[in-house]
Order: structure tokens, then C-alpha cells, then sequence
């Protein structure tokens, strides 16, 4: 009898896997404060989840594709950093396209896009590496003037740019431990993940919390989220109750912060890599 050929997935495959399943995963978590979750839309009047996913699916090539040139170019520099740039520009408009136009996953392209190649090259050395890809200039890359550069401009904010520059602060020494530590006390895998999204909000400079409600939403962002944590967590009920203010008081500001829940992919992405390769 003929032997059954296995389909063997490529770790590009792999990779790009991981990268939409923590999107996917990030998008669901519920009770989120004012982001797009199961239960609405948060602050955002033109996203809602089924356009989370459809945004998360579309971009699985486009991280397959920064996973090979990963893997192509075998190494940090600039040729990769570049292939890098042009993939995931091509992948926003491949985003922009399925969302008819709405900006659903900037940030994660860039994020997690940095992560995926970093992955392929070296996982022991993730967050140096998409750090050094971060800090490498690619000349292509278009001046634009984004919502970032304004709120960095404004208020001398580091965003997007510098957080993954610095090796992802907020994931690794904020979102990744208290995921952890949330899992060990037996939150509950949906409270561990939310604890997690908070403990990066108590410190990111959220330029997206900043373009729509300035430093008064990013202090409300930050005093909220510790507040969480400070009553007991997401799985406690005052931590519930206080999780439920901080809801109310970004609705209220209309600050969504969409660069934290980015950063919460990057973080259930860095995760899971650890069994998975
Ligand atoms: C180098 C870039 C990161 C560009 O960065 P820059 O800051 O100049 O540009 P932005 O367009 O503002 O995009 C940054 C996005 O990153 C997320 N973010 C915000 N703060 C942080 C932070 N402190 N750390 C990490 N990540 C952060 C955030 O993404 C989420 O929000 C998006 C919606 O945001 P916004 O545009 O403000 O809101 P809109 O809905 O469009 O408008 P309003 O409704 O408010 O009116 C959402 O998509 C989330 O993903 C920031 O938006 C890099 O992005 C870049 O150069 N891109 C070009 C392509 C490229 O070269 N890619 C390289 C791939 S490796
Ligand atoms: N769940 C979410 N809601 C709104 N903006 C986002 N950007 C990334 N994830 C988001």
C-alpha cells in the first residue's frame, strides 16, 4: 500500500500562522476597554470584528512572505530591512483593500512583521533582532504624515518606531510577565490575556490614545489600566468593576487604544513561539 504523504508545513507557513492567530486572538478578547471586541465596536465607528478578522486572514501572506525573505536574506541588514518595507506595504494594501479602506492593522504589520522575520532568523535572539531590523533605515519607506509623527511631534511621544527600536519594552518587561503571573494564579486564560493588555497600558506612549484624546486620555489609559491591576486583576470583581470605569472613561474620551492592542498580539505571538518551533 502507498504510504500517506503528511502535508508538512514550512516554518514561513508556520510563522505566519502564529502572527494571525494572535491577531485573530487579540481581536476577541472581551471585555476590552474600547476597542473593537465580541461584545461592539469601542471608540471606532468604521471597524467592527468581523472586519478584525478578514483584516488579520488577508495579511497571512504577507507574513509568510516577510518570514522567506527572512530566510532568503539569512541575516540583519538592510537588505532584509527593506524587503521588509516594501512586503508590508504591499500587505497594508492588501488590508486596506479587504477593509474598503479603514486602517485596522498598521501597527501589527509593523510589530508583528518585525517579529515574523526575526523568528526565521533566530528565535533564541527575537527581540534583539527585530530590534536591530527596527533601528536599520529603509530608503524607500514614504515620509508620510502619520497620526504618529504628529502626537511625536506634539507632545515628544516615542510610538511604534521607538517601541520596537527598544526591543519591545512594553511586551517583555510589562504584557509577557503578566501574562504569566495572571496564568499562574489561576485567572483563566481570557483574564490572564486581558491583565496582560493592561499591564502594557500602564506605560505606552498609545499615539493613538494621544492623536484622539491627547495627555488627558493617555493619563486616563495609563491610572486606569493600574487601577485594574491594583484592585486584583481582571478575573477579581472590583477588578472587574474597575476595568468597567476605564471602559467607560475612554468611550467617553473617545481614546482607543489600538497601538496596546497591537502590542497584546506581539506579546500572545512571543508566547507561543516558545512550544511551537
Ligand atoms: C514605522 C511605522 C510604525 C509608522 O509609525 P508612525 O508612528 O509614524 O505611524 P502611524 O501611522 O501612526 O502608525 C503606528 C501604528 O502603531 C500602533 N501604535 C501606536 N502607538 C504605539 C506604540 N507606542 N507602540 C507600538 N505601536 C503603537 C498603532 O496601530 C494601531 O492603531 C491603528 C489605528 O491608528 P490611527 O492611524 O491613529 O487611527 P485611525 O483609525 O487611522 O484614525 P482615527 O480613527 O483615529 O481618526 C490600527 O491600525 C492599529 O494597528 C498606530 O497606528 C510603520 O507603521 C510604517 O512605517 N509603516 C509603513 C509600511 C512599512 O514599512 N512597514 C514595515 C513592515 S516591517
Ligand atoms: N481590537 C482592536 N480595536 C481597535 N483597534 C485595534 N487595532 C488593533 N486591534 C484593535
Amino acid at each position: 500500500m502507498r504510504a500517506l504523504k503528511l502535508h508538512e508545513l514550512s516554518l514561513a507557513d508556520r510563522l505566519a500562522d502564529l502572527a494571525v492567530d494572535a491577531l485573530i486572538d487579540e481581536a476577541d478578547l472581551s471585555p476590552k476597554p474600547a476597542l473593537v471586541d465580541r461584545r461592539g465596536n469601542g471608540a471606532h465607528s468604521d471597524l467592527h470584528l468581523g472586519l478584525m478578522h478578514a483584516s488579520a486572514l488577508s495579511l497571512w501572506p504577507m507574513f509568510k512572505a516577510m518570514a522567506e525573505a527572512a530566510l532568503e536574506c539569512g541575516e540583519v541588514g538592510v537588505p532584509l530591512r527593506e524587503a521588509l518595507g516594501r512586503i508590508g506595504r504591499e500587505g497594508e494594501q492588501a488590508m486596506l483593500v479587504t477593509t474598503d479602506g479603514v486602517n485596522t492593522h498598521r501597527g501589527a504589520i509593523w510589530a508583528l512583521g518585525l517579529l515574523t522575520a526575526a523568528a526565521a532568523l533566530e528565535p533564541r535572539a527575537l527581540t534583539l533582532n527585530a530590534a536591530r531590523l527596527a533601528l536599520l533605515n529603509d530608503r524607500y519607506a514614504p515620509h508620510a504624515a502619520s497620526h504618529g509623527a504628529l502626537v511625536a511631534q506634539r507632545y515628544g511621544a516615542r510610538g511604534a518606531r521607538e517601541e520596537a527600536q527598544l526591543g519591545f519594552p512594553s511586551v517583555m518587561q510589562r504584557g509577557l510577565p503578566q501574562l504569566r503571573k495572571s496564568r499562574q494564579q489561576n485567572t483563566g486564560e481570557q483574564n490572564a490575556r486581558l491583565d496582560a493588555l493592561l499591564a502594557i497600558m500602564t506605560d505606552l506612549a498609545d499615539t493613538c490614545v494621544l492623536y484622539r484624546a491627547g495627555l488627558e486620555g493617555l493619563q486616563a489609559m495609563q491610572l486606569g489600566a493600574q487601577a485594574v491591576l491594583d484592585a486584583g486583576g481582571s478575573a477579581t470583581l472590583a477588578g472587574r468593576r474597575q476595568l468597567q470605569a476605564l471602559d467607560q472613561q475612554l468611550l467617553a474620551l473617545n481614546a482607543s487604544p489600538g497601538g496596546a492592542a497591537d502590542l497584546l498580539a506581539a506579546c500572545l505571538f512571543i508566547d507561543r513561539l516558545d512550544g511551537a518551533l
